[in-house]
């Protein structure tokens, strides 16, 4: 059992999605409202595979985690060589691709991909998690998320092109920003992603995120999911490790006790650009039964 606040049982003793129960119908169809331009863009990372040649270099991931691998099938160098076509005069380019979800590119963390003790969110025994896959709160579950976003351009809002590795947003901030409405998907800039150009090694050094009052702000007000341009939604420390006492580690206090689905390394620098603080929020993860994640092209409509 946890004991700190949480929605374990909120949604039904069997529930495994969490506070995307909280987008029904009327809510996305009022979600809706929040495009005015008809404007898309994308909010995901390129996923640019290691083997990639000529390789212009990689996109920011966390250290010791092995990068996407990107493998052409059939390509133009088979017909060259002689493969038959498929048909009179049909060729086709094929393509294979391998990525480990949580810290290479712009992904979407199942309610089953963290915990403590011996149960996931909801009580869930954490013993249906197995290599085979994850017998409960896999990411087949969440389906699409429609939904209206919410940008926190936190380091606009303080001057800065970032916030510097160890700033800890403080729900205050997010409460000048805007207050966000049950159903609502949080997305938080911190502007981290752009410190990878500049130096791998202060990409590494650690990283800014939400505090953990800014968490339990968050979920208090019923948000469907949380979304962050940085690796861990919270603060990282220079070992890459989440630096807060257990009951103030953002996966646990959002994912495994408020079953908030949060996605990870958005790229959110258009978005930032285009100035607008609502839009309409789109994301559907890959249908991989049992599955701790997907990578996810979140899309913003404005
Ligand atoms: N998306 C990252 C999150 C992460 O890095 C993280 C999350 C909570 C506590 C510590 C973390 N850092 C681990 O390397 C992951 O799943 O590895």
């Amino acid at each position: 059992m946890v004991t700190e606040p949480n929605n374990w049982g909120r949604f039904g003793p069997d529930d495994q999605r969490g506070t995307l129960n909280l987008l029904t119908p009327s809510v996305v169809l009022d979600a809706l409202r929040s495009a005015v331009s008809g404007e898309v863009l994308s909010l995901a990372m390129p996923i640019r595979g290691a083997t990639s040649s000529p390789a212009p270099g990689t996109v920011p991931h966390l250290p010791g985690r092995p990068l996407p691998q990107h493998f052409m099938s059939v390509d133009g160098g088979d017909y060259a060589a002689g493969a038959r076509p498929i048909g009179a005069g049909l060729r086709v380019a094929d393509d294979a691709l391998i990525v480990t979800h949580h810290g290479t590119t712009t992904h979407m963390d199942a309610l089953c991909h963290m915990w403590s003790g011996d149960e996931l969110y909801n009580g869930h025994p954490a013993a249906r998690v197995r290599s085979y896959g994850a017998t409960r709160c896999g990411i087949e579950h969440v389906g699409g998320v429609v939904a209206r976003g919410v940008l926190y351009d936190v380091p606009r809002r303080l001057g800065l092109d970032h916030l510097p590795a160890g700033h800890r947003i403080p729900a205050e901030l997010l409460e000048e920003i805007a207050v966000p409405r049950a159903g609502d998907v949080a997305v938080i800039r911190t502007g981290w992603p752009l410190v990878w150009e500049r130096s791998r090694e202060e990409y590494w050094s650690g990283q800014p995120g939400l505090s953990a009052e800014a968490g339990r702000w968050l979920a208090a007000h019923d948000v469907a999911a949380v979304a962050s341009d940085n690796a861990a939604i919270g603060g990282l420390d220079a070992r890459g490790l989440a630096e807060e006492p257990i009951e103030d580690d953002l996966h646990l206090l959002l994912l495994h006790r408020h079953g908030v689905h949060l996605i990870e390394m958005l790229w959110l620098e258009e978005l930032a650009a285009a100035g607008r603080t609502e839009f309409v929020f789109v994301a559907a993860p890959l249908r991989i039964e049992g599955g701790t994640g997907s990578p996810l092209t979140p899309l913003a409509i404005l």
